[in-house]
């Protein structure tokens, strides 16, 4: 009898360590982030408003560096401080280095079929090392610096004739037109717009509307069940604007193709695409990859990216003794960082000296000092991070040199911002320049 009560307490006693435990490490576990309750159905997703990027910054200061909101039916966590983002895109790379399968990347990327939304792995590789071979890297970028040469003359004649006419300059649309030529010229061997008028500045519009839609959270991504619905219009309205661009890429490629033969000497990017489509693992590029590639990089003319672009976790994982969710999906808030005034002192100023002297001018934006990260790190860090830092460069040190500027009398300089995939100025930028140099200058 004595026997049998303390084998009874023994098994209690182990039932109820056991279970003392497992729910101290369960708990512990399947700790979320902290973050905003948000409301049914829908969760937090009206806390995000038009200016998500801000919105998630308040919250980082309410509730930490790492902020879990439920999204509808899905979870995203937001890192918003070097150190927490670091601990993502560094320590946990591999795990987020898959992008999350949305409205935009089914409707504007040919269904996931370009290099921003492919899945890490062996398509994705072959995408990013042509495209490095003959466009994005080193060598590639230096075989094209005439192409960036001849297209900024062309761009500055534009902007000289205006200013001899007393026409305002809008600087977005000399941009677009600047930009989608010199990568005409490396992408198909040809400008693309040949005088700057009302098809490049229609094909600007289409960019811009891309960009924006792309960054709009989608209510049918997070909520599937009333994705038919699409009352916001997003998908409506990428999916008539991705036929526009289908119709462009199209047109595009045929005339490519009619004069494949006059470029034996000098392939562009797309003769090396199309030579080289499959890899010795077996993969092979489609017709429809390397269409949504091109359409990556015609665009790729306005970012500077607020919330990076998202990533998911592709297994559970712990992050800060926090743990986050297989498929959770994963926004840096590069816009949050930039301004944070514990790194930064004086964020809003504009003081680009301050990169001039000190710890600050060792930072090195690409990827490796997480206090600056405009191009985002890890394994899918911007793909054109050396031709973005060339261009804006190259494009803002011409333009400096070339004219004096001004905004047009009466015109005060409006600075706010429209969310998107990039951030939009709201009011686009108007300016009155005036040459600093002589005529022969300007001249193509
Ligand atoms: C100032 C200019 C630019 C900025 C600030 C910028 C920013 C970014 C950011 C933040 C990402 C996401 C990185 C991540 O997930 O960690 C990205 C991805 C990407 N960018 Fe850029 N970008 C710029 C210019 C360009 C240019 C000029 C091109 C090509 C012509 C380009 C092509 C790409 C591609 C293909 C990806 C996807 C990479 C991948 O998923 O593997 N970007 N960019």
């Amino acid at each position: 009898m004595f026997v049998v009560r303390e084998l009874l307490y023994a098994v209690i006693l182990f039932f109820i360590t056991h279970f003392f435990i497992r729910s101290l490490l369960f708990k512990n576990a399947r700790k979320l982030p902290p973050g905003p309750k948000g409301w049914p159905l829908v969760g937090a997703l009206p806390l995000l408003g038009s200016m998500p990027h801000v919105a998630l910054a308040e919250m980082s200061r309410k509730y930490g560096p790492i902020v879990y909101l439920k999204l509808g039916a899905r979870g995203m966590v937001v890192a918003s401080t070097p150190d927490s983002a670091r601990a993502f895109l560094k320590t946990l790379d591999l795990n987020f280095s898959n992008r999350p399968t949305d409205a935009g990347a089914t409707n504007l990327a040919y269904n996931s079929q370009d290099m921003v939304f492919a899945d890490y792995g062996p398509r994705w590789k072959l995408l990013r090392r042509l495209s490095n071979l003959h466009m994005l890297g080193g060598k590639a970028i230096e075989d094209w610096a005439i192409v960036r040469k001849v297209e900024l003359g062309h761009m500055l004649q534009a902007m000289y004739e205006s200013s001899i006419r007393g026409e305002k300059v809008v600087v977005a649309e000399m941009l677009a037109f600047v930009m989608a030529n010199m990568i005409g010229q490396v992408i198909l061997s040809r400008r693309v717009f040949v005088t700057k008028g009302t098809e490049s500045n229609e094909f600007k519009d289409m960019v811009v509307e891309l960009m924006t839609s792309a960054g709009l959270f989608n209510i049918g991504d997070f909520v599937p069940s009333i994705a038919w619905t699409d009352f916001q219009g997003i998908v409506r309205g990428m999916k008539r604007l991705h036929k526009k661009f289908d119709v462009l890429l199209n047109r595009m490629f045929k005339e490519h193709m009619k004069t494949k033969h006059e470029r034996k000497e000098k392939p562009d990017l797309l003769d090396t695409l199309m030579d080289n489509r499959d890899n010795s693992e077996g993969e092979r590029l489609t017709d429809t990859n390397i269409k949504a590639l091109l359409l990556v990089f015609f665009l790729r003319k306005h970012p500077s990216t607020p919330l990076n672009l998202p990533r998911v976790a592709i297994e559970a994982c712990e992050v800060s003794g926090y743990y986050i969710p297989k498929g959770t999906r994963l926004s840096v808030n590069i816009w949050a960082i930039g301004r944070d005034p514990s790194v930064w002192e004086n964020p809003l100023e504009f003081n680009p000296d301050r990169f001039l002297h000190g710890k600050n001018a060792k930072i090195d934006s690409r990827g490796n000092n997480f206090e600056l990260i405009p191009f985002g790190a890890g394994r899918r860090i911007c793909a054109g991070t050396r031709m973005g830092i060339l261009l804006i460069e190259y494009i803002l040190g011409t333009l400096v040199h070339s004219f004096e500027w001004k905004v047009p009398d009466g015109v005060k300089l409006n600075m706010d911002e429209t969310f998107g995939l990039a951030l939009q100025k709201a009011v686009p930028l108007d300016a009155i320049v005036t040459p600093r140099l002589p005529p022969s200058a300007y001249s193509v």
